[in-house]
């Protein structure tokens, strides 16, 4: 519950119609849940508009409207707040709803392009090994302490973001660590929120369907820093050419981790096999049983944060060197005619080029790497051809499928996939449209030692076409695969 007034306080609105005060007992940014004691934030998205919606909203009995352009009827016994920007004001307003509850927690937020998940997965497990009582906002996930809520989006919407944050504190939490991705950087979904720290991890190609360039990306992303407050840190990853650039006009405090470069956090990798990473870390070696260097990297980030944080350095290295990764994160089953098949949520260049990359350093020169792979429909399309193409040099054998087609036709693309591949890897491709079919095949094409990748879908339990989730899990249909050659 709250006063309107109170709520206002964090605004210039540039104009206000209507009561003075109404008390709210909600907010919303879908008319669909608009009800009386609700406010409702008209939000312009990419392809319709929440103000087409504030009709719908009146008519449901909402007692304010938050939006940018008043509509041509504003009922007497509405309040119209008009702002310039909805969706920072659904920020600010948000956090004064619930009470700030960022202002009680240690909060630290991770972007980049890849590594989001496993940095704040990781963070969570370390301060729960630690003693603490913590928050996890990820794509896979959110959680509080050990108790698991779904999670819809990487990073959600600032309504739905404050509310979680209030339950870890009603929860007794002391920090809380989750994803930035930057459609919520430039959507406003964590203005309001205030963080203790950001990390950056790297920045590579995705999302420019949203984004428009990669220049337009890189700005998303160096929004984040750009809105820290001056205690926080700021740590970026200074081997990543971005990474400097991140920090140009941040008033927090800068810090930098590396493997190559100079750094305040800095790591040698001494050995990378199946079995995990050995790195060499404030003058020792340790063990962590995460695979590929791109995890030396996100230990180097988790290290650091965990450090600035006021964290035992010695502490955190003996319980960081113990915890495994996100699901879906290089996540490897072994069939009984030891067929290695790897799931992993590589649904980028750079991410597929790292893992398949990490495979081959780690296979032996006679097991042969089987790759499936998709790209999303309704996504970034210029990734396409390059995913096809990368696919194909590193491995031996690739099979190109279906993942999460959304409203695009799976054939066209697997079409676009292919003109990526080049002439002469064409005799190691084949295209698949179902994923169960094709991981089928690729289990066909294996022999004993091979190693299956699995790539792009990781943790997720679902294949979407038109709208529609049926359920499918990459792991469970290899599993299943495995389980047809013993029969
Ligand atoms: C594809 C995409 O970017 N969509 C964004 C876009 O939506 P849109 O143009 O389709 O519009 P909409 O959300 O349907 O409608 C606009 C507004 O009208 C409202 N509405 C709509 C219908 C209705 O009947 N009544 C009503 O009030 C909606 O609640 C919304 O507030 O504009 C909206 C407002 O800014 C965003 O919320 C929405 O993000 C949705 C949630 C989304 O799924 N985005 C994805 C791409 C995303 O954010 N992904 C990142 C992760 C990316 C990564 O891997 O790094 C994430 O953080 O999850
Ligand atoms: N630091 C890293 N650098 C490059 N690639 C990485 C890194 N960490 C993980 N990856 C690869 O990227 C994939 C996705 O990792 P992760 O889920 O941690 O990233 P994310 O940033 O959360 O992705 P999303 O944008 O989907 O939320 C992993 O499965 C792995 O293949
Ligand atoms: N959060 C990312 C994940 C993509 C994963 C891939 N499986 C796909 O569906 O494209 C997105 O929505 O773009
Ligand atoms: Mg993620």
């Amino acid at each position: 519950m709250a006063q309107l007034e109170n709520l206002l306080q964090v605004l210039q609105p540039t104009q206000l119609l209507g009561p003075a005060n109404p008390e709210l007992s909600a907010l919303t940014m879908d008319s669909r849940q608009a009800a009386p004691g609700v406010a409702f934030f008209a939000i312009p998205g990419t392809l319709r508009d929440g103000h087409d919606f504030i009709p719908m909203a009146v008519e449901q009995g909402v007692s304010a409207v938050f939006c940018e352009k008043l509509p041509q009827n504003t009922p007497d016994h509405v309040a119209f707040v008009q702002v310039q920007d909805v969706a920072e004001a659904m920020g600010l307003v948000a956090a004064e709803f619930y009470g700030n509850p960022t202002k009680k927690l240690k909060l630290v937020g991770v972007t980049g392009t890849n590594g989001k998940t496993t940095c704040v997965t990781l963070l969570h497990k370390l301060f729960r090994e630690l003693g603490y009582n913590t928050g996890l906002i990820s794509t896979v996930q959110n959680q509080i302490n050990e108790t698991v809520i779904p999670a819809t989006h990487t990073t959600p919407d600032a309504i739905t973001l404050q509310a979680l944050f209030a339950q870890m504190v009603k929860a007794g939490c002391t920090h809380a660590f989750m994803e930035v991705s930057s459609h919520a950087l430039v959507q406003h979904r964590v203005t309001g929120a205030k963080f203790s720290g950001a990390v950056f991890t790297n920045i590579t190609h995705d999302h420019l369907d949203y984004h428009g360039t990669f220049d337009e990306y890189i700005k998303a992303k160096k929004l984040f820093f750009d809105r820290l407050p001056k205690k926080a840190f700021a740590l970026v990853n200074s081997d990543d050419k971005r990474g400097m650039v991140m920090l140009q006009n941040t008033k927090g405090e800068k810090y930098t981790y590396a493997l190559r470069k100079e750094a305040d956090f800095k790591a040698r990798l001494v050995d990378n096999t199946i079995q995990g990473l050995q790195l060499e870390l404030e003058g020792q070696e340790v063990w962590f049983r995460l695979i590929g260097t791109f995890n030396a990297y996100n230990l180097l980030a988790v290290y650091g944060s965990a450090i600035l944080l006021g964290e035992d350095p010695q502490e955190v290295l003996a319980s960081l060197s113990s915890l495994t990764s996100a699901a879906g994160r290089f996540d490897y089953v072994v069939s009984e005619g030891q067929i290695t098949g790897i799931v992993d949520y590589a649904h980028t260049p750079d991410a597929l080029e790292n893992v398949l990359q990490t495979i081959q350093q780690i296979r032996r020169p006679d097991q042969k790497v089987i790759t499936v792979v998709g790209c999303g429909g309704n996504r970034d399309a210029a990734k396409r051809p390059v995913m096809a193409d990368l696919a194909a040099r590193l491995s031996d054998r690739v099979i190109m499928t279906s993942d999460n087609p959304r409203n695009e036709d799976p054939q066209e693309i697997l079409n676009q996939m292919q003109s990526g591949v080049k002439t002469t890897d064409l005799k190691k491709a084949l295209s698949v449209v179902d994923r169960r079919e094709a991981i089928k095949t690729a289990v066909l094409l294996a022999e004993p030692e091979d190693i299956i990748l699995v790539a792009g879908k990781g943790h997720e339990t679902y294949q979407e076409v038109k709208g529609v989730r049926s359920p499918f899990d990459d792991k469970q249909v290899l599993l299943e695969a495995f389980a047809l050659l013993q029969k």
